[in-house]
């Protein structure tokens, strides 16, 4: 049910609770213009004396509207009447935005903060990612004239359709001439020259199905359908409800990366090519820009698509955070933050309300799905805040993250599993008293390009892992690892172990000792025997190698000992009272 009404006023938007049923989403734009929709629950269910109860809303709206507007507006334009900058990023990933239900909400959850001016980027919706993927492999061997009835193109589908049409949109905005059809506000804010995106997505399909072959850049293609499908839909449904959106292909603004398809890496280049163009679109015209996460291309001209590896719009978020040197970065999850371990493993993992940069990089490069391994370094290099919050819980306080924090008292933050990781011991031929040992290892792996995770190394003997998992391009597969084998066994005795985990104990190592003695009673009470042990460079992380079959086990004992019994707790008492 919606009221619109139209009196003076200048950019900005927001939402002002009614009553306890009734919420106001209103926007204004430049041109002097208030929109607003009313979202009551009582008031759709009673049909009878619906226009008595909207006239006294509309009039009671305008009055609390106006006085917001005042506000906003001279929150907005400064003291020199000049337009505000952009302040936040705010990243709304897959689950956050899964559903025409979940769009709805994540669009009141904006307009909650009016007086923040908010670049947002999203995530494709839902499993759309997977989904897409599934039908590209899929295709590769179903041949061309079964590729329309592949499940996940049918699902994929119908679940942009039925958003749309729930959301009360045109179905053009993705499949047709969006800039001829859309009623947005301003016809500034379409896209130029919109394909027909579905129809796109079927014949890039059939051209997998007729080549029998899918390759990491087609591949990249495939899955941008995605993000570019979401923030269309997003963007359309916030112009629609007057809230004036400008929607983005992050390769179309500047997000240049590496050739690495299906993982590559952002270019410093980015950085001063996006800031120009959404500081410059805002300044002329002022529109919430709705961004692509996850997406960029290669080079400047006609490069093809890339993606930034699986959850990558944290990254696209930060990175835009540091290009426009925003206040603060905002990635909004279906958890109430980094938690103290994953939820999936141990379902009491609690919030943890404060992590610095390099132990959110380590949880998240040691296994954390939470965050994107990347995404902490724009945000490190511009020194922004990371907010880590839950779209389906706003006010849970979630994480925040940031350069430093206040280490006196702590001792362990998170624990952290990854699984299936490959470990190889490599004991040198040669005598003691050998140098040059280390480097010649290295030298393989880099002559090869595998990276390595953990390492421990004595003078003649080096135990490592590999992390195929992590590199969604690349697996590790038998032939590959063969290889590594073989150039070792040239120069050392060779011992390849695989399904192993490495269990990383993000928080304080200046207290090794303590975290040690203790997960070290709880590994021996379970009987598991740690095959390797890495804390060197890192002054966050332990990380301790065990078999796969052992890891969950070892988790959930580690997890109960350190953040269930209450031993943090009185390691703390003790630290405050010395
Ligand atoms: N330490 C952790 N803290 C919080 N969530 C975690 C952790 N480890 C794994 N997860 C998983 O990460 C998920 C959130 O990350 P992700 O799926 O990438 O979110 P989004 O798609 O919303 O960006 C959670 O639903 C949870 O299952
Ligand atoms: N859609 C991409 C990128 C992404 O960041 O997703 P999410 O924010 O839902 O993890 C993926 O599934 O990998």
């Amino acid at each position: 049910m919606a009221v619109v009404a139209q009196f003076g006023g200048g950019a900005c938007c927001g939402v002002v609770k009614l009553d306890s049923s009734t919420s106001l989403v209103f926007s204004t734009s430049f041109q002097s213009k208030v929109s607003f929709a009313l979202s009551s629950t009582s008031f759709c269910r009673k049909r009878e004396g619906i226009c008595g109860k909207r006239r006294a809303l509309k009039v009671c709206c305008e009055k609390r509207v106006s006085a917001v507007v005042e506000k906003d507006v001279a929150l907005r334009q400064g003291a020199d009447g000049n337009v505000e900058q952009l302040s936040i990023v705010m990243k709304f990933g897959g689950s956050s935005v899964a559903s025409a239900e979940r769009m709805k909400e994540v669009a009141g959850l904006v307009l909650s903060f009016p007086e923040e001016r908010p670049a947002i980027v999203l995530s494709a919706m839902g499993k759309t990612t997977n989904n897409l993927l599934l039908a590209g492999s899929k295709a590769v061997c179903c041949g061309v004239s079964n590729v329309s009835e592949l499940h996940e193109l049918s699902f994929v589908k119908e679940l942009h359709l039925k958003t749309i049409d729930e959301l009360g949109l045109e179905s053009s905005i993705i499949s047709g001439k969006y800039c001829l059809s859309l009623s947005c506000i301003d016809s500034l804010l379409c896209m130029p020259q919109c394909a027909d995106i579905l129809v796109e997505l079927e014949q890039l399909l059939k051209g997998i199905a007729m080549m029998k072959e899918l390759t990491p850049r087609t591949r990249d293609y495939l899955v941008s359908f995605g993000e570019c499908m979401s923030t269309r839909i997003f963007a359309a449904y916030l112009n629609k409800i007057g809230i004036k959106a400008r929607q983005y292909d992050a390769f179309e603004i500047g997000f240049i990366t590496t050739d690495d398809f299906t993982n590559a890496d952002i270019l410093e280049a980015t950085y001063p090519a996006v800031a120009k163009r959404l500081h410059g679109d805002w300044t002329n015209d002022p529109a919430i820009p709705i961004i692509t996460g996850f997406l960029g291309k290669v080079g400047w001209k006609s490069g093809a698509v890339t993606t930034l590896g699986r959850g990558g719009s944290d990254l696209t978020a930060t990175a835009i955070g540091k290009a426009l040197g925003l206040r603060e970065i905002q990635v909004w999850k279906d958890v109430d933050g980094v938690l103290t371990c994953d939820p999936n493993i141990c379902p009491n993992a609690k919030p943890v309300p404060h992590l610095t940069f390099e132990e959110a990089a380590e949880l998240a490069y040691f296994g954390a799905q939470v965050l994107h391994p990347q995404s902490m370094r724009p945000a490190r290099e511009g020194d922004i805040p990371v907010r880590v919050k839950n779209s389906y819980n706003p006010r849970a306080p979630g994480t925040v993250i940031t350069k430093a924090r206040d280490m006196s008292k702590a001792v362990l933050t998170s624990i952290v599993l990854k699984s299936n990781v490959t470990m190889l011991d490599i004991v040198s031929t040669r005598m003691l008293g050998q140098y040059g040992f280390l480097a010649k290892v290295f030298s393989i792996f880099e002559d090869l390009g595998i990276s390595v995770d953990c390492v421990a190394t004595s003078e003649v003997s080096i135990s490592l892992t590999l992390d195929p998992s992590k590199l969604w391009n690349r697996e590790l597969i038998q032939q590959e690892l063969d290889h590594v084998v073989e150039e070792l066994e040239k120069i050392a005795v060779v011992h390849l172990l695989q399904h192993r985990s490495i269990i990383s104990l993000i928080g304080n190592v200046q207290r090794s000792s303590l975290i040690l003695e203790k997960a070290f009673n709880v590994l021996r009470k379970n009987g598991v025997n740690v095959q390797m042990i890495s804390q060197g460079a890192s002054k966050v992380n332990i990380s301790l190698v065990v078999h796969d079959r052992e890891a969950q086990q070892c988790i959930r004992s580690l997890h109960s000992a350190f953040f269930d019994s209450g031993f943090l707790s009185e390691v703390e008492e003790a630290a405050s009272v010395n």
